[in-house]
């Protein structure tokens, strides 16, 4: 049960609050990168910095799950079988090819060998997440499952305009019980930042693969615009201004809020043993 390979990592805490970390890695085996236009690209749609954002939750007792895998190389938040997360609207796939922007990220010629990368990458990270979901669950009678995320908060093949700064998740309310989304709103609401449910991001596999409230498994994932805690140019980015470095003082906001949210999570799981 302990033996990761070593690009998982899991902090197991006593509390019953799981966070997933899928697509802060940067990590690009050599083999899969020889055949990439080019690091800078192959890294852009990274969740920059999130790791550190949220490197308070195992203070608060809370279970991290982390791959060092880029989502480059095979996303983990995608359905394993391939099916789209937003059939007929643009998305990156399990083995993206493009980046959101739509730029190729393979030299010509060269794609993924997905089945390979599923095996080596993908299944590693669902072994540890699964693991740590029920460990947690079978100790406490209820689990909260927090994926983290951020995105560019202007991609206009993805969405138009600009994104609000939450965007909360939950399969389109079936992932986790309602009074623990209306709570994490009003958290949300009471802040300066802007917040949208189950709008353009509903939640990825993640979320909708482990969310089953009638288990005790309450499933949330929270989409950052990057903005809401790192400086962001909304347009176009390139190598001189993506990504800005992590600022702990620009980040302070938003993680006084994401405190106070993982809290109110650990408050509802705990009032539902
Ligand atoms: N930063 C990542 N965003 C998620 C969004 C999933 C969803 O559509 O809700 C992803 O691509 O996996």
């Amino acid at each position: 049960m302990t033996d990761h390979p070593s690009f998982i990592t899991v902090h197991r805490g006593s509390a019953p609050l799981v966070l997933s970390l899928p697509h802060t890695g940067t990590d690009i085996p050599d083999a899969i990168a020889d055949d990439l236009v080019s690091p800078w690209l192959a890294r852009k749609d990274c969740d920059w910095w999130i790791e550190t954002l949220y490197d308070f939750a195992a203070g608060l007792g809370a279970s991290v799950v982390r791959t060092s895998i880029s989502r480059t190389a095979i996303d983990v938040n995608r359905d394993p079988s391939g099916v789209s997360l937003y059939p007929g609207q643009a998305t990156t796939e399990l083995c993206p090819t493009t980046t959101f922007d739509g730029e190729p990220l393979y030299r010509e010629g060269k794609g993924p060998d997905v089945a390979a990368r599923r095996q080596a990458y993908f299944d590693p990270y669902h072994a540890a997440l699964s693991a740590e979901i029920e460990r947690v669950r079978s100790a406490h009678g209820t689990v909260v499952l927090y994926d983290c995320h951020s995105i560019r908060s202007v991609i206009p093949r993805l969405f138009e305009g600009t994104l609000p700064n939450f965007n909360l998740g939950t399969n389109s309310g079936m992932s986790c019980a309602p009074d623990l989304l209306a709570t994490i709103e009003a958290i949300c609401d009471a802040t300066e930042f802007s917040r949208v449910s189950n709008g353009r991001f509903k939640g990825g596999y993640i979320t909708r693969h482990y969310g089953a409230p009638e288990r005790g498994v309450h499933a949330v994932q929270m989409e950052l615009a990057c903005r809401t805690y790192m400086p962001e140019t909304l347009g176009p980015v390139d190598r001189t201004n993506w990504p800005s470095d992590f600022d702990p003082a620009y980040a302070a906001p938003a993680r006084a809020a994401l405190t106070d949210i993982l809290t109110a999570c650990l408050v509802f799981a705990r009032s539902h043993a």
